[in-house]
């Protein structure tokens, strides 16, 4: 029998992790013929809820799902783990500053780094999801020396399928006809969303869209400002497209971006595109076998680098920012 695959799952009593999981266990990740071991992390006072979470995984009676584990030890939930999904996160609740909210997480993704560090499978590959994701990212891979920086990316993926829908909208093409989408930098309201090099049936999607109006006043800020408007409808946060997308980057990262495509992935920079060295920043890569690579040599104008730009910056302040406190 094929060994199982060990997937960590980090929050996996919140509203991403309800979809997620269920995704996981049915064979979405890794196909109808590898079996899937959950190792799942919550909080203590969480474990109650997650319990009751993996009797319904039981009752789903899932064929390719091996076992499920669950803990509040992230030493003991990650030891052995293959791929490790971090989406427990601490939101920011009423009063909290900027500040704050790093700090908190700060402490979250720096144990969680410690621990992957020390006790994951030699191949383990590990996606942020829980906000912010690229700093959050980046505390991670800073707490795991020994564990090849390559091995850390951020979900930029849901903002790279938001962009997908919403020019297939405009256009009236199908998303299946639409490649090469790439989002830039911080998975926040400061991302760019590139319809320049974007294709849609091959051709040139900016031309063919043919309105820089629309894709300045419109296309970007829906697709960048797309999870509060989530919220203001739902009353929630984004939670099975996130899960949805969670699936589909560890998906492509583990078996290869389809043949002609690229995917959106915040890695942690090499300097390519003038984006500061180390910073966590959302480029188009293509990936094969758990590897990626930046998409090199593209065209910049000048309208896109300064969005490309702008984002950078954020980025540097947040690295800033947890510099100063400490936990990179
Ligand atoms: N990158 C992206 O595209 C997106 C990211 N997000 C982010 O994903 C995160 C999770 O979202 P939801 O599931 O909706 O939130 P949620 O609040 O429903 O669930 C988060 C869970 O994480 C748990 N948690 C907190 N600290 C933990 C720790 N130290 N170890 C393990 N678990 C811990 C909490 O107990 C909670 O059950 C949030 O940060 C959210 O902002 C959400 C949507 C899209
Ligand atoms: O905006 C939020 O808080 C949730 C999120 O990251 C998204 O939906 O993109």
């Amino acid at each position: 029998m094929t060994h199982p695959v060990k997937v960590a799952v980090t929050g996996a009593a919140g509203q991403i992790g309800y979809s997620l999981l269920f995704r996981l266990a049915s064979g979405d990740l890794l196909g109808p013929d590898t079996p899937v071991q959950l190792r799942l992390l919550e909080i203590t006072p969480a474990l109650k809820a997650l319990e009751g979470v993996v009797m319904e995984l039981d009752d789903c009676a899932f064929p390719t799902l091996h076992s499920v584990e669950i803990g509040d030890d992230p030493r003991e939930v990650f030891d052995g783990v293959n791929l490790a999904l971090l989406v427990g996160a601490r939101p920011r609740t009423k009063g909290m500053e900027r500040g704050d909210l790093l700090e908190a997480n700060g402490a979250i993704f720096t144990a969680q780094g410690k621990a992957l560090n020390d006790v994951a499978a030699d191949d383990v590959r590990i996606g942020v999801t829980g906000n912010p994701a690229n700093t959050n990212a980046l505390i991670a891979l800073s707490n795991a020396p020994d564990i090849p920086a390559e091995r850390f990316s951020a979900l930029t993926r849901l903002d790279h399928n938001r962009a997908i829908s919403q020019l297939a909208a405009r256009t009236g093409s199908a998303v299946a006809d639409i490649r090469r989408m790439t989002i830039w930098g911080n998975h926040s309201a400061t991302q760019y969303p590139d319809l320049f090099h974007a294709e849609i049936g091959g051709r040139n999607a900016a031309e063919v869209v043919d309105d820089q109006a629309w894709i300045e006043d419109t296309f970007i800020p829906t697709v960048a400002k797309r999870g509060a408007a989530i919220i203001e409808a739902r009353g929630a946060s984004s939670a099975a497209s996130a899960a949805s997308a969670t699936i589909d980057a560890a998906r492509d990262w583990l078996q290869g971006s389809p043949e002609g495509d690229w995917v959106s992935m915040a890695v942690r920079s090499d300097g390519s595109y003038g984006i500061p060295e180390g910073l966590v920043y959302s480029y188009p890569v293509t990936t094969h076998d758990g590897d990626w690579s930046i998409v090199q040599d593209l065209e910049i104008d000048d309208f896109s680098r300064s969005r490309m730009d702008a984002t950078a910056a954020e980025l540097v302040e947040e690295r800033d920012a947890v510099t100063a406190l400490g936990l990179v």
